[in-house]
């Protein structure tokens, strides 16, 4: 494993604030860093990130900065924890700061709209110089903070990496597997925050258990097969990065891409329900982004469509209800084609 004496987390959001947290726990050197320096100057002197973990006590030693070039000298692992909006910008802006075989990893389950890259490969055309891995699984960061048994994936092929951030990460109720299949990885955090909204959706409108069982066994077939064409391992989709984080985000209401759905389900409009949330949801752009790039590629995604046409279109959930079940079916029974 690498030496690592000091580590930065980057984005003082909720999960940026749990990944620092378990760090700086496990006894490493850590700086949590925020662009907000009221934000800065609160958690300081709270030890607690009030704006979006309110109640969860942080390590006396977790240091918070919002100077960026501080935060970065002389770091051997980065953690990238913004939303996928703002990562491209915050990966340019530290390009200065990190030496070659920095370790750098992405936290962001998004897409970036228009060049279709994953926030991996956004890290490696900004950042040349850097080691590069991805942290995604069933993860809900409010239930890290109050310790909760958890597991999630160190997606890399350099396996020293891996084991780097396993120690930096494991402990008695957090546990870090390794894959190989990063894009994989990373593909299915960025697909299931969709269908989490759409099962949102259903909880709000009272749908009922085996609508939501329906809900998650199809869409995990279709984000599988959108992802088996792009060249992701498939098995990759059974393990915790894939069924795992959407059965965890399409069943718990602390998921927000859960709540911007059930807010949709209460009959809110769109910007309603993402104010109402108050927090990031990146399965609403994500939609928008897949749907383009299925139809681009030919690629069946009958519940991406719908949630498109009723988040987007205003199309009635009832008429997109009744043409989802309606649909011609096919007797042929192929891998993932049902
Ligand atoms: N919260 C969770 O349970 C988990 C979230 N994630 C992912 O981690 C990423 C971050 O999510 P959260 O921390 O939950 O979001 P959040 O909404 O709780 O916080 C986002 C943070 O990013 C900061 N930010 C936004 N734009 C910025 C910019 N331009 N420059 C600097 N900082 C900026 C905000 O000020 C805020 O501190 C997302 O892609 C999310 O999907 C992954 C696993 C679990
Ligand atoms: O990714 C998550 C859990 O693994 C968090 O989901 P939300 O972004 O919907 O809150």
């Amino acid at each position: 494993m690498a030496t690592v004496t000091k580590i930065a987390v980057l984005g003082g959001g909720s999960f940026g604030t749990a990944i620092a947290n378990m760090i700086s726990a496990n006894g490493h050197d850590v700086t949590l860093w925020m662009r907000d320096r009221d934000n800065v100057e609160q958690c300081a002197r709270l030890h607690e990130n009030v704006n979006y973990m309110p109640g969860y006590r942080l390590d006396d030693n977790l240091k918070f900065s919002s100077d960026l070039e501080q935060t970065l000298q002389s770091c051997q692992v980065v953690f990238f924890s913004v939303p996928s909006k703002a990562f491209r910008d915050i990966a340019h802006q530290a390009k200065p700061f990190l030496p070659p075989g920095t370790i750098a990893i992405s936290t962001a389950k998004g897409i970036e709209a228009n060049t279709f890259k994953l926030m991996s490969e956004i890290l490696e055309e900004e950042l040349p110089q850097v080691r590069v891995g991805v942290i995604s699984g069933p993860n809900l960061a409010k239930e890290i903070a109050k310790k909760a048994i958890t597991a999630t994936v160190i997606a890399s092929d350099d396996s020293e990496l891996c084991k780097t951030v396993q120690c930096l990460l494991g402990s008695r109720y957090f546990r870090v597997y390794a894959n190989r299949d990063r894009f994989g990885v990373e593909l299915a955090g960025a697909l299931k925050n969709i269908y989490a909204i759409a099962a949102g959706m259903a909880a709000a409108m009272h749908m009922g258990q085996n609508t939501i069982s329906v809900l998650i066994t199809r869409s995990l077939a279709e984000m599988s097969r959108f992802a088996a064409k792009l060249g992701a391992n498939p098995m990759t989709f059974l393990g915790l990065s894939g069924v795992g984080d959407l059965f965890v985000t399409c069943t718990s209401p602390l998921s927000r891409n859960f709540q911007v759905g059930y807010a949709l389900g209460e009959g809110l409009g769109l910007e309603a329900a993402v104010a109402k949330v108050g927090q990031v949801a990146e399965g609403i752009n994500t939609t928008r982004i897949i749907k383009e790039e299925a139809e681009q590629l030919g690629i069946y995604m009958p519940l991406v469509s719908a949630l498109y046409e009723t988040m987007f279109n205003q199309r009635p959930v009832s008429e997109v209800l009744s043409s989802l079940m309606l649909a011609e079916q096919s007797t042929d029974v192929e891998f993932f084609a049902e």
